[in-house]
């Protein structure tokens, strides 16, 4: 589509040419034109827009228009400090809640104290004390979805009459070829990738940001240009290239005057964003600071909620409209800390449909409820785990976030198990002979937390392995549990079902661990466990380690044309026995590594590699792209294995310099002497010979 047909205004060309030597500097020959990017107009305290920047105004409205905002209308926090009178309110009836009740205050805000404090501190550092010749700083918000980052950082900036200029994500498809010709020029032989060009865009509005203050408006006093760039999504070229990310920072760093915010939220499910595009190196060099936000709490939730529907119900009259406190709280289990999805979740449930449909399902329960009244009085214990069943259906019912649970959390949830007592009244007893089996009731749902963990049936199943044996005090029990493990681990074991079993066999690993364990078997003795720290599957390491001496296998014994298993099996152990194999140096040396079983009484130990709270649990070789490290791998492997040195076994020593860590390795000379009698040595076995007669 030509600009003139899709209706934009083209830049003239002395404007596309003064902007383009202005920026010539920074970005090469690639002159961009203003058009292109995609900035939000200034606010100022006053609350008008001001465009210093964007000179093709109704380009980048037209293309605003066609990209549904990504979470919230981004036109309300463009007014942000002139949110409508109250008495207003009810007159716009489909306003989202979350506008309508948006902070205006830090004291409105629901986010902890402390964490408003902590930015507070860092924005007067970084934009009130700032010296004149003080590079850029950057400041990195992370925490879980709706937990009020944004929120916190508009009032204060607003607090500190601090403008906030914020970097809107074009999305590709924005950018057509027209839009590209623009910005590269006509004539340019154009080679530039649309992900490229979201960089240079990126880039582009960041120099512009820092080098333009903002327009002085009539009656506006000029003291005050000080203003912070924020950004809550990147362009996703990014994620495919961090290091173009961290070079533009760089240079960032180097040349901006005013500070630079990240917004970055958690995920649950594993692609840890935040880890990806600020690894800690850059952290370091760059001098990024981070400040962790946590969900919001319980208690600053409900008054957030109280107030909101106190508020709704004075406006509408309506009795439906009073929320009893039951209900809100039932809201703030069902939204995780995110009070974005609480409030949301309030006005949908206010909505008059879903409350006459909400009163149809009660009184159709109430009635099958007396039906089945002729049963005797069920326990008041029964009651509340039935009510909290149907409850947390509600939760759903009503919009409830799809909780997710950190793998640290899932793990101590299984591995704690925590029981509620039943009086023997209630329940019919277990015959005699099965008495061991009982057990008080559980009050979670292995199945539910692992769902909730994000987390592949078999991989939850590894970690469970690795931590369980710490929480146990009975080898009976120990055994026990180990038996349900191998039994989950033989449900996954084939892979043309495994995608199915996975549930079934986390299922029976959970259950299985849980039931074994008799010290947390009733409620009244499960205390005094206290904290145990967590730790990743030594697995991750085995499997890679075995990966890698596959391929080198796969190299350095290219000659026998075996696969892997049967060089490792086969093949390297007969080897390992003759005493002069005529090998190269590599060879001999992968022979010692995995060519015999060290029969040592003291193999060492994996150092354990602590889980901490926030970790996605995946290990990085699962994240990261399979395949393209193959051949590199089986050349380090090799190569590793030619340098691999003797002396680097101490228990607990971590990487291991062999696969086996054994005691007493051989010189990486020839194998002297031979491998079965250095392990009959080191074993003290005993050969009896055998008489065939
Ligand atoms: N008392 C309150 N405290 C914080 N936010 C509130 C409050 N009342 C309403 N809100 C609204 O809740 C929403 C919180 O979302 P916000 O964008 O600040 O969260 P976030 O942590 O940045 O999440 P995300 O990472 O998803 O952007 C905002 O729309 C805000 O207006």
């Amino acid at each position: 589509m030509s600009a003139s047909s899709s209706g934009k205004q083209t830049v003239p060309a002395e404007v596309a040419d003064w902007l383009a030597h202005s920026f010539g500097d920074f970005l090469g020959n690639t002159s961009i034109s203003p058009s292109a990017v995609p900035v939000k107009p200034l606010e100022d305290n006053s609350g008008r827009n001001q465009q210093p920047q964007q000179k093709d105004v109704s380009s980048v409205t037209e293309r605003r228009s066609k990209v549904p905002p990504r979470k919230r209308a981004k036109s309300s926090s463009v007014h942000l400090h002139h949110s409508k009178p109250r008495q207003n309110r009810d007159q716009s009836q489909d306003e989202p809640w979350v506008d309508r009740y948006k902070p205006e205050t830090q004291n409105d805000l629901a986010v902890q104290k402390k964490k408003i404090e902590e930015v507070e501190a860092w924005l007067k550092i970084h934009i009130l004390q700032r010296q004149p010749k003080q590079g850029g700083s950057i400041l990195l918000l992370t925490g879980p979805p709706g937990c009020g980052k944004t929120a916190t950082i508009q009032i204060l900036a607003k607090d500190l009459g601090v403008q906030v200029q914020e970097w809107i994500n074009p999305i590709s498809l924005d950018f057509t070829k027209e839009d590209l010709r623009n910005m590269f020029g006509h004539d340019s032989n154009f080679h530039t990738f649309p992900s490229q060009a979201q960089a240079a865009v990126f880039q582009d509005f960041l120099l512009r940001a820092n080098k333009y203050n903002k327009l002085q408006m009539l009656g506006e006093s000029s003291e005050n240009d000080k203003k912070l760039i924020l950004i809550e999504d990147l362009p996703n070229q990014f994620y495919r290239e961090p290091s173009s990310l961290h070079e533009i920072l760089r240079r960032f760093v180097r040349m901006s005057r005013c500070p630079l915010i990240f917004i970055i939220s958690d995920n649950f499910s594993g692609d840890n964003k935040q880890r990806l595009l600020f690894p800690v190196d850059i952290l370091e060099e760059l001098c990024i600071s981070t400040i962790s936000f946590k969900p919001i709490s319980t208690t600053n939730m409900m008054k957030v909620l109280n107030r909101i529907a106190a508020t709704e119900a004075s406006l509408k009259r309506e009795k439906n409209f009073a929320f009893d406190r039951t209900s809100l709280e039932l809201l703030c289990r069902g939204c995780s800390g995110d009070i974005r999805s609480a409030i949301n979740s309030l006005q949908f449930s206010s909505m008059k449909d879903y409350l006459l449909e909400k009163e149809f399902w009660l009184k159709k329960e109430r009635s099958s409820t007396v039906k089945c009244e002729a049963a005797p009085a069920v326990s008041k214990v029964r009651k509340k785990t039935k009510a909290d069943n149907s409850e947390d259906q509600e939760i759903q019912a009503i919009g409830g976030k799809d909780a997710s649970i950190f793998l640290f959390h899932a793990l101590g949830k299984i591995i704690y198990c925590k029981r509620e007592p039943v009086s023997e009244s209630e329940f019919p007893q277990l015959p005699a002979h099965l008495s061991e089996y009982r057990r008080d009731t559980l009050l979670i749902q292995p199945e539910d937390i692992v769902e909730k963990s994000h987390m592949s049936g078999s991989m939850f199943n590894l970690y469970l392995h690795q931590n369980y044996v710490d929480f146990f005090s009975d080898i009976d029990d120990v055994v026990r549990a180990s038996e349900y493990l191998s039994t989950a681990d033989v449900l996954c074991s084939n892979w043309s079902t495994q995608l199915v079993m996975e549930k079934y066999s986390a299922s029976v690993a959970t259950r299985g661990v849980i039931h074994s364990n008799m010290s947390r078997a009733f409620a009244h003795h499960q205390g005094g466990m206290g904290f145990r720290p967590l730790h990743k599957p030594q697995w991750f390491f085995i499997d890679k380690k075995y990966q890698e001496n596959c391929l080198a296998a796969k190299s350095l014994f290219s000659s026998f044309c075996l696969p892997p298993e049967c060089l490792q099996t086969e093949l390297l152990p007969y080897l390992a026995t003759l005493a002069n194999p005529m090998r190269n140096q590599a060879q001999i040396a992968f022979i010692q590594d995995v060519g015999r079983l060290p029969l040592k009484r003291n193999l060492g130990r994996l150092k354990l590699e602590t889980l901490t709270d926030k970790d996605p649990g995946m290990p990085d070789l699962f994240v990261s792209s399979e395949g393209d490290g193959a051949d590199a791998h089986a050349v380090e492997a090799a190569a590793e294995v030619e340098k691999t040195t003797i002396d680097e076994n101490e228990l607990g020593g971590f990487p291991l310099s062999s696969s086996q860590c054994s005691g007493s390795e051989l010189p990486c000379s020839q194998p002297q002497p031979v491998a079965a009698q250095a392990i009959m040595e080191e074993d003290e076995l005993q050969v009896e010979e055998y008489d065939s007669d």
